[in-house]
This record gives C-alpha cells, sequence and structure tokens, in this order.
C-alpha cells in the first residue's frame, strides 16, 4: 500500500472498497482512477488530494444528480483523472466514521420536504471535545458531545484546556471522569504549548482529528500549536501560489507535522451550535411537516402536530424546548 496515501489516512478497508468500486470496469476504465481524499469544499469544486499531491477536482454527473452522495471533508473519493482540467470524482467510498446532520422542512422552507442527512465531515477518528475550567465548564452539554462523537462512530477524548487558569484542575478532571471513567481525559494549556503530549502521542500516521467544543475554550489556539503555525485562520486560507500571487484555498484538512491529520471546518464546529443530539430532530422536523402553519413555532397555534405529539407524550417538553430553541437559532443564521 502506497505510503503516501497511508499517510493521508487510507487503510486496508478503503483499499478494499476501492478495488470493489473498480471491480466491474475494463482495464482502461480502472487505469484512469485512484483514490483520493477530501481535503477542501467549495461550493463547486473540491479539493483533493492523492498520490499526486493535491488537485481541484468536480462532481461527475452521477453524484451531482445524488444529494445523498455529495462528498464531504474527510472522505475518501474515486477520481478519474480527465482531459480538461481537473478531474472527476465518480464515487465516494464507504465511510469509516460520520458527522451529519439533519436537513429538512425547517431548513428549506418547503412543506412535507423529506428530512435528509447532510454530512458535515466524514471518517474522523478521533474528536477533541474540549472545555475549560470557567464559565464555559457545563456537564451535561459535555456529554451530549460525548454522545454524539460517539454516535458518528469516532473516539471521543475530552481536552480540559487553559488549565492555566486554575492552581489545582484535579476537581475538574474529577467532574469529567464522572461522565464515563473510561474516557481520555487530557490537561493542557494551549497558549504555553504545555500538556499537548498526550493529544500528540494520540496522533499517529493516517489517524485523522477533528474539534469541537464552545466558542472561546482555544480550539484554534489548539488547532495552532499541534500544526504549529502562527496565523489563527478561520474559513479561507490565504496561501501564496508559486508565482507568489494569493490565492484563496479552501483546504480545512492539514497534515500534522509528526502525524496524523486535522480537519479545522467551520461546519463541524458549529455542532456545538446546533447542540449534540441535533441530528435526532429529524423525526420532530418530520411532525412538524404536518402542523396546520407553515410556520408553526409549535407553541400555541391550533393544528400543530409537535403540541399534539408532547399532549400524546410522544415527544417529551424537553426535547420540544430543545427543538424550538434550535429553530430559533436558525432562524437568525
Ligand atoms: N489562559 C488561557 N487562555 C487561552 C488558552 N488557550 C487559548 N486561550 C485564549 O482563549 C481565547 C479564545 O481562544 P480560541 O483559540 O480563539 O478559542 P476557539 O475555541 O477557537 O474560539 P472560536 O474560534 O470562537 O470557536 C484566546 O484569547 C486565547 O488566547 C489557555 O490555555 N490558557
Ligand atoms: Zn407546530
Amino acid at each position: 500500500m502506497s505510503s503516501e496515501l497511508k499517510t493521508l489516512g487510507w487503510d486496508a478497508d478503503f483499499q478494499e472498497a476501492f478495488e470493489a468500486f473498480c471491480a466491474p470496469l475494463t482495464d482502461d476504465g480502472r487505469a484512469r482512477l485512484t483514490p483520493v481524499r477530501i481535503v477542501g469544499v467549495q461550493r463547486e469544486t473540491f479539493q483533493v488530494r492523492g498520490l499526486h499531491g493535491e488537485q481541484e477536482a468536480r462532481l461527475s454527473g452521477t453524484l451531482r444528480h445524488h444529494g445523498s452522495l455529495t462528498p464531504a471533508i474527510g472522505d475518501w473519493c474515486v477520481l478519474e483523472a480527465g482531459s480538461e482540467e481537473g478531474g472527476r470524482l465518480v464515487g465516494v467510498l464507504p465511510r469509516r466514521t460520520t458527522f451529519a446532520r439533519a436537513v429538512g422542512a425547517a431548513d428549506e422552507g418547503r412543506r412535507a420536504q423529506a428530512v435528509r442527512q447532510q454530512v458535515i465531515a466524514a471518517n474522523v477518528d478521533l474528536v477533541l471535545i474540549v472545555t475549560a475550567p470557567d464559565a464555559d465548564f457545563d456537564l451535561e452539554r459535555l456529554g451530549r458531545y460525548v454522545e454524539a462523537v460517539q454516535q458518528s462512530g469516532a473516539q471521543p477524548v475530552l481536552v480540559l484546556n487553559k488549565a492555566d487558569l486554575r492552581v489545582d484542575t484535579d476537581w475538574w478532571v474529577e467532574q469529567l471522569r464522572t461522565l464515563d471513567p473510561d474516557l481520555n481525559i487530557q490537561v493542557t494549556c494551549a497558549q504555553g504549548d504545555q500538556g499537548l503530549e498526550g493529544v500528540r502521542a494520540l496522533l499517529t500516521e493516517g489517524v485523522t482529528l477533528a474539534l469541537i467544543g464552545s466558542s472561546g475554550v482555544g480550539k484554534s489556539t489548539l488547532t495552532n500549536a499541534l500544526l504549529g503555525r502562527v496565523a489563527a485562520p478561520t474559513g479561507e486560507i490565504r496561501a501564496s501560489d508559486q508565482q507568489g500571487r494569493h490565492t484563496t484555498t479552501s483546504r480545512t484538512l492539514y497534515l500534522v507535522p509528526g502525524g496524523g491529520l486535522l480537519i479545522d471546518n467551520p461546519g463541524l464546529r458549529d455542532i456545538a451550535v446546533w447542540d449534540a443530539d441535533a441530528a435526532d430532530f429529524g423525526a420532530l422536523e418530520a411532525l412538524a411537516t404536518r402542523c396546520r402553519f407553515r410556520k408553526c413555532t409549535h407553541t400555541t397555534e391550533p393544528g400543530c402536530a409537535v403540541q399534539a405529539a408532547v399532549r400524546a407524550g410522544e415527544v417529551s417538553p424537553a426535547r420540544l424546548l430543545a427543538f424550538q430553541k434550535q429553530l430559533a437559532r436558525r432562524g437568525r443564521h
């Protein structure tokens, strides 16, 4: 197996899936296909990396017309070398882990729109759930993050950052331990580049890491410390091409010096905003399509299907409250 691909997270399972994808093709067809990992996502194009370094690629017609097949950051795809600029992505290999959220009627303003899954990141192995020993510390919320990470198939690691704010962090660590005694807990001071050995040790070759946690806990600082860079780019990254011109790339999956990969993408960060169990709102969104009013807030409207489900004991009032909060947040975006 190519060491270049292994560095990017390629393994025997992906190799097997790739071979299965190629099996029905002629030798000629097969010769034009290579596996690539999605390292950046734009509206129309994808930044991919494989055996031949980084390049841009577009979706084949088949992938374009099946929303459920849209590649996400971290995906392993099949690239077909093209005669025109770049190549075409013709397949998405089965994901080892999936961070997804449900998007449905509430997002798209259409009644009876089927709820579908939008994949935010794929093939993430480890997720640092970052918190700090200050006002951010909220065990209940952290517990929901742990659950969401486990649901995705990735392994959660709790990071108590800003350890320098306290003389003694034992109490905080004990609290974290109550969530699950088996969880890996790391205590760091990202600002001083301290306590990161434990995190770096987890970042072996091909391991993909992501960070979640509320705003201000130090995710960017940690990311920069791990990547060994100074700037704190968010979203689009400025880079220089060979002529020294500034070009904007959308790359959000990085190789970590010393091993491993790191996804730093706004969508994944927002997991904190939707809250960990947002994906479970699918059932409520489906119910909401049966409300009498399209813009039902599920509070006092007559003919509200969601309220009816609460009255019938099928949906807990707490769940409804969480759902309403999420709708309000989306309304503001
Ligand atoms: N005292 C202390 N401050 C830190 C530490 N790490 C980060 N900070 C500070 O906390 C603030 C927020 O850090 P960021 O890295 O921007 O936090 P973030 O989680 O990326 O925040 P968002 O970009 O809003 O999601 C900055 O002022 C950092 O300098 C730390 O270990 N100790
Ligand atoms: Zn309603």
